[in-house]
């Protein structure tokens, strides 16, 4: 027993050693956060682990006759308060050790928004430019079947990630509806509309993410409408969050994107820049109406608003001290690493964390699956609204959390996640006795 302990502690100590794997990052955060909640550590053993995890095996046929066998994973961290939810990622970098962290970080933000869902999330490795569309297609369909046993509205609920559509959601749900013989709209989100989707939730997360630079503004005493910004990454979150941003006023003066960069002082166009990509044929960093930059030269730009939408690690050691923008919000999952959060921390950034601040999509995912478990459907006004309450629900307990216990937003969301799961897992008889505060985060 004492050598069993001895080996968890190693294990532990470990994790400054790994300050770029995801799943140490967040172990690590967790760890922290149970000890300055003075929580009993039990609380940290049982969230540090996925509660499941799957690997399965994907061959294709692919277009040229030959067979290539992808590797999928979904890892499903915690069911205490409802089925675990939680997108699908196809990149080539997907591994296991990520897709465990994205499915905790999942459990920590429904907590923060008040949504009765656990944490989920799935991935392929694969580069997606490198298949034909109908090799996508099988790959897709390939995927779900593979992981339909854990799967379903009531147990796992998939949704686009990186690299995956509403068009990816469409097969998976066919394949799924083929499988079981009925349709049963509730086991993904973010769906074509026509099948069930809900209005909104493809802007859901650009337009959360822009709620919450909104009140990080009020705290900072800023006039968004003076202000400018730099985004990298240019795809579902981060377009609608230009979208969005544009329309409070914001300048955007650079965008970049997995092939290159544009900027121009004087602001991007916008809507043009919308426009130009909105069929998936262009790159953002095509678009002709401005300079090239390179992402690490963004990152030190004299903005307002620096927002990582596309992967993680972004915001590093090497990249964090040049920023000298006043809010780095992260609409991208894990986009700092512990050194370049040191950094920023230092320079006095109101960073708005990761599990806080792109947690509008998770919340509209859950408006999808509420309409289609009643087969009714809500006009997109109600479910912007409806949104905009649960973020500021989440933005205010945080920083509320980081006034109260003077640390950072990061740290105050880990806290707050962590204490709304601790009631649920105190009133599942899962732990007993912890010392905890009685700091209830139910919106109702
Ligand atoms: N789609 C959603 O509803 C949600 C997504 N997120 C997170 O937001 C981030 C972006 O996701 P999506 O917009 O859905 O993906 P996406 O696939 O639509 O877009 C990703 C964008 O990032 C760019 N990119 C990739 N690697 C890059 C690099 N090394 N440097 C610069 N740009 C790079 C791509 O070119 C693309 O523009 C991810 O971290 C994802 O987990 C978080 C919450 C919900
Ligand atoms: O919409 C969802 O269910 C999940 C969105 C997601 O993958 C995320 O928040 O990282």
């Amino acid at each position: 027993m004492a050598k069993e302990k001895q080996n968890q502690d190693k294990a532990e100590s470990d994790i400054t050693t790994h300050d770029h794997n995801p799943y140490d990052i967040v172990k690590g955060l967790i760890q922290e956060s149970v000890k300055a909640l003075g929580l009993d550590e039990n609380v940290y053993h049982v969230l540090k682990k996925p509660m499941r995890v799957l690997e399965v095996s994907l061959p294709i046929r692919m277009d040229d006759g030959t067979i290539q066998n992808f590797t999928g994973f979904r890892s499903q961290h915690i069911d205490i308060l409802g089925p675990t939810k939680g997108g699908i990622r196809f990149h080539p970098n997907v591994n296991v050790d990520e897709v465990k962290a994205l499915s905790v970080w999942m459990s920590l933000k429904t907590a923060i928004v008040d949504i009765p869902f656990g944490g989920g999330k799935g991935g392929v490795i694969v580069d997606p430019e490198n298949l034909s569309v109908s090799e996508l297609e099988t790959l897709s369909r390939t995927y779900i079947r593979k992981i339909t046993p854990i799967i379903g509205p009531q147990k796992d609920i998939p949704a686009p990630d990186v690299n995956t559509s509403p068009e990816v959601m469409g097969w998976m749900i066919d394949e799924f509806d083929q499988l079981r013989g009925y349709n049963i709209p509730g086991m993904i989100t973010g769906k074509p509309v026509i099948i069930g989707g809900s209005l909104g939730r493809l802007e859901a997360t650009g337009r959360g993410v822009v709620f919450t630079i909104r009140e990080a503004a009020k705290v900072l005493d800023m006039d968004l409408s003076k202000s400018t910004a730099a985004l990298q990454g240019f795809g579902n979150v981060g377009s609608m969050t230009a979208k969005f941003l544009h329309e409070l006023g914001v300048k955007i003066v650079a965008v970049t994107d997995a092939r290159g960069g544009i900027y121009n002082e004087e602001g991007i166009d916008i809507p043009a820049l919308l426009d130009f990509v909105k069929d998936g044929s262009n790159y953002a960093s095509d678009f002709s109406d401005a300079e090239s930059i390179t992402n690490d030269k963004m990152f030190g730009l004299p903005v307002d608003i620096l927002i990582p939408a596309a992967i993680e690690n972004q915001v590093t050691k090497e990249t964090a001290g040049n920023i000298q923008a006043k809010i780095v919000a992260e609409a991208a999952n894990g986009p700092t690493t512990p050194d370049g959060d040191k950094i920023l921390e230092e320079k006095g950034v109101f960073v708005i964390p990761d599990i806080l601040c792109n947690a509008g999509g998770v919340t509209v995912s859950y408006f999808e699956w509420v309409q289609n478990t009643m087969n009714y459907y809500w006009k997109e006004k109600e479910v912007n609204e409806k949104l905009e309450e649960h973020m500021l629900f989440g933005f205010e307990k945080v920083l509320e959390m980081k006034n109260d216990k003077k640390c950072r937003m990061r740290d105050a969301a880990y806290m707050v996640g962590i204490n709304h799961l601790v009631k649920a897992m105190e009133a599942r008889g899962w732990i007993r006795g912890s010392d905890m505060e009685s700091n209830h985060n139910d919106m109702k």
